[in-house]
């Protein structure tokens, strides 16, 4: 009977087609099996064939409604908080946190998120971030340049963890020990945040628990070491100062524990998600001399209309940089950089003739969008041109790199500011090229398993 049950789930209504997979297990082995780049996920189109644009299955313990119809996708994103709740599995929690922005809903989440924006809103980005990335990117240039070769994601991780850890925490991780250093801890965390979630030494998600113990311990020793000297001297008033005083004011709703989950969340998703983007475009560019060659007179332009070539980007000059946004687009449509997005349903929810039943899973798949041939011409095709004349900055029923909704990602403009500069200086001032490595499997995150080296010099 209870097998029957496993095949057969209750529904009030129409489940969509599909299979629950082995018991326990579902079809979560076949979900994480790798795969290359540049396709819709064999698991997800497979399917697609068998069942059509919307199919039930089971991962990782979740009985899950799969989507990969637009509309649907659309309708889940704007019922949030109504229908749908944002949320991820109990083992991705328990790796993120259970004080996670991605675990809190209405009043708080909207807290959090203003927090966050207080940090990467397009205004504090003008005022405040694009000086500093635009420094930091150059100085890390230049010293790839020095040492003639680099590995592109290694080097633009480390890149954007220094100045944005430097920024959340007032941590220097250019002055730690190697075998002390931070950012190690989220390479563990990397490596098993989207696996198996066995919690057994040897094991991926193991290692990742681990990673996000020991980032804790160092967050927690930042806020406490700027809390000693803040009582003595006087503030700042930078992100942690702000941060401390409402978690040591009683009537905020901010607590310890939420304000870390909040640090480690945003020093995560900073550096992975942008640092992978900007490997892609990488590869993508220096596989496309026609877009390397658009790019460069795109940037050549910029500083030909200043008084002073040598000068700092300014936020006018980013905003008048159309084909480098083209660009970062395509690289976003073609990256997928986040494979699944995952709500709940809290009720039974009618969608296209089926019903979605309360309490499960909902996941929303960007690449089935992304690359189905029905939404973009050609869509395996790196093609920056097909965005000439479209919507750039926002979201739509069919490119949600970003996600969508109220949840749409805090830290798009700050990825986008940042892939930019990356771009300005690699066309104006260095002359590279790819020497080895660009192979890309998905687990289904991206990873990159012979790196992205290229050589480097001045121009
Ligand atoms: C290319 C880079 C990036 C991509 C592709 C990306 C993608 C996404 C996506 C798809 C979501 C929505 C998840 C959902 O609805 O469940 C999201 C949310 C989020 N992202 Fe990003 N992201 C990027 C960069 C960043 C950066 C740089 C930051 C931080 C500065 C950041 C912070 C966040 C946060 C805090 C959320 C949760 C928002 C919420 O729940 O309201 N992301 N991101």
């Amino acid at each position: 009977r209870w097998l029957h049950k496993w095949y057969n789930p209750k529904c009030n209504g129409q489940l969509p087609p599909g299979s629950m997979g082995l018991p326990f297990i579902g079809e979560t082995i076949e979900f994480f099996t790798p795969h290359s780049l540049n396709d819709i996920p064999p698991f997800i189109s497979k399917r697609m064939k068998r069942y059509g644009a919307v199919f039930r299955t089971s991962l990782v313990g979740q009985k899950v409604i799969v989507s990969t119809d637009p509309e649907i996708n659309y309708e889940i994103f704007q019922q949030e908080n109504k229908s749908f709740l944002l949320s991820y599995t109990e083992s991705f929690l328990e790796i993120f946190g259970q004080e996670s922005l991605v675990k809190h809903h209405g009043m708080l989440h909207k807290y959090l998120k203003n927090l966050v924006l207080h940090l990467v809103s397009p205004e504090n980005l003008k005022r405040n971030l694009l000086p500093e990335m635009d420094k930091a990117t150059h100085k890390h240039l230049n010293s790839w340049a020095i040492l003639g070769t680099m590995e592109v994601k290694e080097g633009s991780s480390e890149m954007i963890f220094e100045y944005i850890a430097k920024k959340l925490i007032d941590y220097d991780e250019m002055n730690t020990s190697p075998n002390k250093k931070l950012r190690n801890n989220f390479q563990a965390f990397m490596d098993g945040l989207i696996s198996f979630p066995l919690n057994i030494p040897g094991f991926a998600y193991h290692a990742c628990l681990q990673g996000r113990k020991n980032a804790h311990k160092v967050i927690k020793d930042k806020l406490n070491e700027r809390r000693k000297l803040a009582s003595k001297s006087e503030k700042n008033y930078d992100f942690l100062d702000n941060l401390i005083e409402e978690v040591d004011n009683v009537d905020s709703i901010l607590t310890e524990p939420i304000a870390i989950d909040l640090i480690f969340l945003l020093l995560f998703a900073s550096h992975e998600t942008t640092s992978a983007a900007m490997t892609l475009a990488v590869k993508f560019i220096a596989d496309h001399p026609q877009v390397l060659e658009e790019l460069t007179k795109e940037h050549e332009a910029i500083l030909e209309s200043r008084e002073n070539k040598n000068s700092q980007l300014t936020w006018q000059e980013y905003k008048s940089m159309t084909f480098t946004h083209m660009v970062i687009n395509e690289t976003a449509r073609l990256a997928n950089i986040v494979p699944g997005i995952f709500r709940k349903a809290l009720t039974d929810v009618e969608m296209k003739g089926y019903t979605i039943p309360a309490g499960w899973s909902v996941m929303v798949v960007p690449a089935a969008v992304h690359l189905s041939p029905g939404k973009y011409d050609d869509p395996l095709q790196f093609n920056p041109w097909r965005w000439e004349g479209k919507e750039l900055h926002a979201g739509s029923k069919t490119f949600m790199a970003f996600g969508g909704g109220i949840r749409l990602c805090v830290g798009a403009d700050f990825a986008k500011l940042q892939m930019a500069i990356f771009i300005h200086h690699m066309v104006t001032k260095y002359r590279w090229r790819v020497i080895k490595g660009g192979d890309i499997v998905r687990k289904p995150g991206l990873i990159f398993p012979n790196g992205l080296h290229i050589k480097i010099s001045d121009k």
